[in-house]
């Protein structure tokens, strides 16, 4: 790790809250989840290619400071006299950086047209750089996507161990991209819903369940891999730039918390597949259990043919698999007295299209949860491989 020394003051800064923001991968792939989400999608505003790239890099200075603890800029919050507006807005000052991470990635409008928006405009000669898995996510069955709350140019998942650190990443950027990147829609997190390495203990969704059993973990270097990370030989050589990248794909699943606190245990258990207390999957006795999707009772499926967990298993998807990151939310009440409450879904993979796709069309389609669920969010972002000393965000697909 980087030394964890704080330039704004911090005592209870250690080195095991700095989580390195430079190397191989971005971080906020597979560190270990974090407590906290403020997710950012942004709209560029400009046309100017130079602007971007300025902007860039004038981020990628400011997030390796705050992933260090340190303000975006030096003495950037009451450093800067009284006649001018700070340059850190202030509110981490005192604050360790808690396991921050910011993680980048590009939507497809930002290399021009695509099927779904014929019209865009190649603005920054980034047309050949699209590498050919970033096409935004088809529609899928029960869908009721708002574009206010969807797609956008670039985003930034920001993740920590305290909200005020993330939402405070997020909220510097947004004011150094002024004239640059406007905020499309943005998404706060509480409580994480999977774990990304098996230290993690697995926590609970809204509808009380564990959730991330049988996520792909950090040490699983296959499964990375696999269905991770992008390879060299996936694209062609315009969009190598991505080659030890991954995609992000973002869902937001309103979750009928009212119905389905209604609903029996035995009802909920066989929504999942799995029992609502150990985490087993039904016919098991312990999480980690292999599920096993032959048992019946009297010629009835254990795990129902219409079980998530059966629908999403690698067994029913070719051998498919994702790294899951999401989060808990509740955006307060709809007017109608119901929470607003869900799962904001983040995965993680080598190829949207042959991950992800297959495996929300098999959930839309087949999945009981449906019943008591509804995706009004969703986008799609080329996340690059991490940086090396001194490179920026974007440098690799910007450079030719
Ligand atoms: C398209 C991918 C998936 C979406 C969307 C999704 C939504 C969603 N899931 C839960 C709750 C649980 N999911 C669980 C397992 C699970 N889910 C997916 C994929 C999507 N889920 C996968 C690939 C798996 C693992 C399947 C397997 O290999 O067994 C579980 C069980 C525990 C676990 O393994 O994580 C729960 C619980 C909700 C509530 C939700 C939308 C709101
Ligand atoms: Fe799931």
């Amino acid at each position: 790790g980087v030394a964890g020394s704080s330039a704004m003051g911090a005592t209870d800064t250690h080195s095991s809250d700095v989580v390195r923001f430079r190397g191989t991968h971005q971080a906020g792939i597979t560190t270990p989840v974090q407590d906290r989400l403020h997710f950012a999608a942004f709209d560029v505003i400009t046309d100017s290619r130079a602007e971007l790239t300025d902007l860039l890099r004038r981020w990628t200075v400011a997030a390796d400071r705050m992933c260090r603890g340190e303000e975006t800029v030096a003495g950037g919050a009451v450093g800067g006299g009284p006649y001018r507006p700070p340059s850190d807005t202030g509110e981490a000052l005192g604050l360790s950086p808690l396991s921050l991470t910011l993680t980048i990635g590009f939507g497809p409008g930002l290399f021009g047209a695509t099927a779904d928006a014929p019209q865009q405009q190649d603005r920054f000669g980034l047309g050949d750089r699209r590498p050919a898995c970033l096409a935004e996510l088809p529609a899928f069955p029960k869908d009721a996507i708002e574009p206010s709350r969807s797609h956008g140019d670039i985003c930034i998942q920001a993740c920590a161990d305290d909200p005020q650190v993330a939402v405070h990443a997020v909220r510097n950027l947004a004011r150094l991209g002024v004239g640059v990147v406007s905020v499309r829609w943005s998404q706060l997190g509480f409580g994480r819903t999977s774990s990304t390495t098996t230290a993690q203990a697995t926590p609970r969704n809204m509808f009380g369940f564990k959730d991330g059993t049988a996520n792909v973990k950090a040490d699983q270097s296959d499964l990375l891999d696999r269905w991770v990370w992008v390879h060299h030989d996936d694209n062609p050589t315009a969009a190598r730039w991505m080659t030890g990248g991954s995609y992000l794909v973002a869902r937001r699943i309103r979750m009928y918390i009212e119905p389905w606190d209604r609903a029996s245990l035995s009802e909920q258990e066989q929504v999942v597949g799995r029992s609502k207390g150990s985490g087993a999957p039904l016919g098991a006795t312990a999480e980690f259990d292999t599920p096993d999707f032959r048992l019946t009772s009297a010629g009835t499926p254990l795990i129902a043919r219409t079980a998530h967990i059966r629908l999403a298993h690698p067994d029913s998807l070719g051998g498919v698999r994702l790294l899951r990151r999401g989060y808990n939310f509740t955006d307060g009440s709809d007017g109608f007295g119901h929470l607003d409450a869900g799962l904001f879904f983040i995965a993680y993979c080598r190829d949207p299209q042959a991950q992800f796709v297959p495996m929300q069309h098999a959930l839309a389609a087949k999945d009981a949860m449906m019943e008591y669920i509804t995706h009004n969010g969703s986008a799609l972002f080329a996340c690059p491989p991490g940086l090396a000393a001194d490179e920026w965000w974007g440098q690799r697909l910007f450079d030719d």
